[in-house]
């Protein structure tokens, strides 16, 4: 990129719109907007092009999702609306501006039945009132530009807002121990690196219009693990920081129920990414410690 591109971002407190704000600041080509509640909100997309065309972005990555996914199991109509139809307003808009749109999908569109990591063209088939409504958020941004990534991502943790990295940490401080769900697998993957991976597929799209950098794109750390591998390696971390610790009980999935089915298995396989996009994500066990860092110092200089 040449000149100073404007990067739209939505969601004002969401863990990639904050980490993509930390990252574009050492990219001195890019200027982040954010568009958030109130003046943007997504469960009134009929208001979402104005705010959208008055900004006059050049790029614009959908980053906000009602992303409570319990909560999602009583509330799918909302969810749709959020997910579902405001994608659709956002990416209508993109293609009025003729500029592209990144946007943010989930592992949860599998039912996690596949043994093996799923590449982009696997079945569709959510097993969550979540996972429904973001797969229908795909179709309705497909439908309506095909200058357009999506980019399913998983497990996301990062230093900010609410993620399963940070509530670990904070039952560790009154804990000693916590039982984790050990059968099912996925890739935890930090919000910082998910930043890195936006702003080079964006410079990607800005530079050429070539059909082939557009489509369905997997981006996750690299690597597999089990919510009880992920915080037995958080404990792991912090316990060489000082910071809390827990013992992990590891149990099946079925003595933990939840209001929304999780797939069994969400491994992503990112191949795709780094062919056509040139990405390549770390191992989740070295951002892990980039973001247990980050979340631990400043508890153990409070202590
Ligand atoms: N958090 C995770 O583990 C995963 C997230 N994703 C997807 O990645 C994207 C980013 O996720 P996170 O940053 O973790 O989400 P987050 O939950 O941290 O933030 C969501 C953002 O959406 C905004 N938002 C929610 N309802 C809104 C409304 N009605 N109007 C305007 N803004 C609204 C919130 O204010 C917040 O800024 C989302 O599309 C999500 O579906 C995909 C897989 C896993």
């Amino acid at each position: 990129m040449t000149a100073r591109k404007r990067l739209l971002v939505t969601g004002r407190e969401g863990q990639v719109v904050r980490s993509l704000l930390e990252r574009t600041a050492l990219h001195n080509d890019i200027d982040i907007l954010v568009a958030g509640r109130p003046e943007f909100d997504l469960s009134a997309p009929a208001s979402l092009a104005t705010v959208i065309k008055s900004a006059r972005p050049d790029l614009i990555v959908s980053a906000a999702a009602y992303t409570a996914v319990d909560q999602a199991e009583a509330e799918e109509e909302l969810a749709r609306i959020i997910n579902a139809q405001a994608a659709g307003v956002i990416a209508e808009a993109a293609q009025a501006l003729q500029i592209p749109v990144i946007h943010l999908s989930t592992d949860y569109v599998f039912d996690g039945s596949k043994m093996s990591a799923y590449v982009e063209t696997d079945p569709v088939a959510p097993v969550s009132a979540y996972g429904r409504t973001k797969l229908a958020g795909e179709e309705s941004v497909a439908a309506a530009t095909d200058n357009h990534v999506i980019l399913r991502t998983a497990w996301v943790h990062s230093p900010f807002g609410k993620n399963f990295l940070k509530t670990m940490l904070r039952l560790g401080e009154s804990r000693d121990s916590v039982n984790v769900v050990a059968d099912q697998f996925g890739t935890p993957t930090s919000a910082l690196d998910i930043a890195d991976a936006v702003i080079a597929i964006a410079r990607n799209l800005l530079a050429s219009g070539s059909p082939e950098l557009r489509g369905v794109f997997h981006l996750t750390n690299s690597g597999r693990a089990s919510w009880a591998d992920f915080a037995e390696e958080i404990f792991r971390i912090s316990a060489d920081l000082g910071g809390p610790v827990a013992a992990v009980g590891r149990i099946p999935a079925s003595e933990y129920p939840t209001p929304a089915r999780r797939p069994a298995n969400s491994q992503l396989d990112c191949t795709k990414l780094a062919a056509v996009h040139g990405v390549r994500m770390p191992d989740w066990a070295h951002s892990t410690k980039t973001v247990v860092t980050r979340v631990v110092q400043p508890l153990a200089a409070s202590i």
